[in-house]
């Protein structure tokens, strides 16, 4: 029998444990603070960004949310990140990715006080997380650590193969997957879109993370008999519905859930992980820069 992974359940449960964290601050006279900076009109981001902030409201978390035109300057956006970085009431930043082409990404993520880069995407929380002493860990790759240690799927010895090299989600998960401890061990691939014969290196996989951004590229017949298979795809595609889109992952959900001992879905898999870990980043985040200590698994 397959397993479908349920990771609203696992999101919920991760959320409880932030909550008390948040109590823990707040009643030490600290509140977490997350700010989200969104430069973009684009529809699928600010619905993320407005999942984010009540993800905020539910948890006790203060949220504030901050829109830059698209069309403003890139020292727009560099100034109001200085107003962030300077003020004490917020304790992670989170500048929602894609930035207009005009700015320059790098710049963007520089920018942003590494202690409060609760995305974990400058580059001196890049090279702690490569370093094996992460300050943040990425919340997407983080979030499929927790999705496998809630599974109780061992990750040690075996073969994990990723679909896809993105500085968020690719490289970070090869990264956590062949260090020491839980969720580590493994042998790593990691596959992209020059891998020569891709089915023949994903057929290899006890667990197979997609993370290459391309509509249900992975079918059945690229994945070994009982694989876990992760999806952290969310493609928008065309649909005859009243939103016009569904959401579909980077695996064929129907061929592959016939091979994998366990999947994950679309939506309702990764998706709620990456917001819950974006919570404990945040508390993680207070705690660091009020030297309140907190206790989060
Ligand atoms: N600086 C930055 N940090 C990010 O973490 C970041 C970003 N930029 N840019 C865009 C991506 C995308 N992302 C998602 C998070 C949760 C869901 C999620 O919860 N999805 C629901 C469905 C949502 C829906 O219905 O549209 C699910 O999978 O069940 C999706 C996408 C974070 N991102």
């Amino acid at each position: 029998m397959t397993t479908i992974i349920d990771g609203n359940e696992i999101a919920d449960s991760i959320q409880t444990d932030v909550r008390a964290s948040v109590e823990t601050l707040t009643d030490a006279g600290v509140r977490p603070g997350l700010a989200t900076v969104l430069m973009s009109e684009d529809g699928a981001s600010e619905t993320y960004v407005s999942m984010k902030q009540r993800a905020c409201e539910e948890l006790g978390i203060e949220g504030s949310h901050h829109e830059i035109s698209p069309d403003a300057s890139a020292d727009a956006l560099f100034d109001r990140i200085d107003e962030l970085n300077a003020d004490p009431s917020v304790h992670g930043i989170l500048v929602q990715m894609p930035v207009p082409d005009h700015v320059e990404k790098r710049a963007v993520l520089e920018r942003i006080d590494p202690v409060k880069d609760v995305d974990g995407f400058h580059p001196e929380n890049v090279g702690r997380l490569v370093a094996g002493n992460a300050r943040y860990k990425p919340c997407t790759p983080h979030g499929v650590q927790k999705i496998l240690a809630a599974e109780g799927i061992e990750t040690s010895g075996k073969d994990a193969v990723v679909v896809g090299r993105s500085d968020i989600v690719g490289k970070p998960m090869a990264n956590l997957l062949i260090q020491y401890g839980e969720g580590g061990n493994a042998t790593a691939t990691v596959c992209h879109s020059r891998t020569e014969d891709l089915a023949e290196k994903t057929r290899q996989a006890d667990l197979l993370v997609a993370a290459a951004g391309v509509p249900e590229m992975i079918d059945g017949d690229m994945i070994k008999e009982g694989a876990t298979v992760v999806d952290v795809g969310i493609n928008r595609v065309d649909a005859d519905n009243e939103k016009g889109y569904e959401l579909v992952g980077d695996v064929e959900f129907e061929s592959a859930k016939e091979r994998a001992g366990a999947i994950t879905p679309v939506p309702g898999g990764v998706g709620p992980l990456t917001i819950a870990m974006l919570m404990y980043n945040t508390v993680e985040a207070a705690s660091l820069q009020s030297d309140v200590p907190i206790d989060l698994p």
